[in-house]
């Protein structure tokens, strides 16, 4: 469900591995939320890179359970780790970060995103609001107004959109995942490590 290895010699790569969307169903919040903390308590990790296989991030809450008690960690308290780990975390968005997928980005440090992904909360089109943190945190970001927008339309943003408002950090048509490594090593003063 995530899938946890080194790279650069001290940067935790998780990798959430949940087909079709990686979405954060109770096993897959329950890996991050293990690797997440092994990441942080690591004294050889310096820093934390989230992202999700086959070319997408993340599709956010598995809308399979929905009709189930919850099971598992709950999302927030395992954004709010992240949020709170001492250890620079970067997103690399692909595909989409949408909703609950969209939040786990806004709790990183930092987004860097492939130039095609899209982001977007489209809780509204279900009848629910943002329910982990995205309207706080996205109006920190960007602002009231254009936080509204996105929350009440449901609509999806492009990256390059995303960047220009100061959702992401950096674009790149480059391999997603490794360009926020080495945002990441940059982020700890390790570039070109
Ligand atoms: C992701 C997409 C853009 C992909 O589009 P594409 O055209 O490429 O492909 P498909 O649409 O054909 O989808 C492929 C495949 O993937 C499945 N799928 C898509 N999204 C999900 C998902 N989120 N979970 C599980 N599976 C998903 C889809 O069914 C297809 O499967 P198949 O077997 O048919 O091949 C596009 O699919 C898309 O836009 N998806 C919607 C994404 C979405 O709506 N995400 C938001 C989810 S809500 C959310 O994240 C809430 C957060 O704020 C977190 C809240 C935390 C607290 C949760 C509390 C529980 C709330 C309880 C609500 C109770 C509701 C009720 O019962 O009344």
């Amino acid at each position: 469900m995530t899938r946890y290895e080194i790279v650069k010699r001290s940067v935790a790569l998780i990798t959430l591995t949940n087909p079709p969307v990686n979405a954060l169903s109770s096993a897959v919040r329950l890996a991050l939320s293990k690797n997440v903390e092994r990441a942080m308590g690591d004294p050889e990790v310096t820093a934390v890179v989230i992202c999700g296989e086959n070319g997408t991030f993340c599709g956010g809450a598995d809308i399979r359970e929905f009709s189930e008690p919850l099971q598992g960690p709950p999302l927030l308290p395992l954004l709010d780790a992240v949020e709170a780990g001492e250890k620079p975390v970067v997103a690399a968005i692909e595909g989409v970060a949408l909703g609950g997928g969209f939040e786990l980005a806004l709790f990183c440090h930092y987004r860097v995103a492939h130039y095609k992904s899209r982001l977007g909360l489209p809780e509204v089109t279900l009848g629910i609001l943002p329910a982990a943190g995205a309207t706080q945190r996205l109006p920190r970001l960007i602002g009231i107004p254009a936080s509204l927008q996105m929350i009440t339309t449901g609509q999806h943003i492009l990256a390059q959109e995303a960047l220009k408002l100061g959702i992401l950090d950096q674009v790149t048509q480059k391999n997603v995942c490794e360009v926020a490594v080495e945002f990441a090593l940059g982020a700890v003063g390790m570039s070109g490590a």
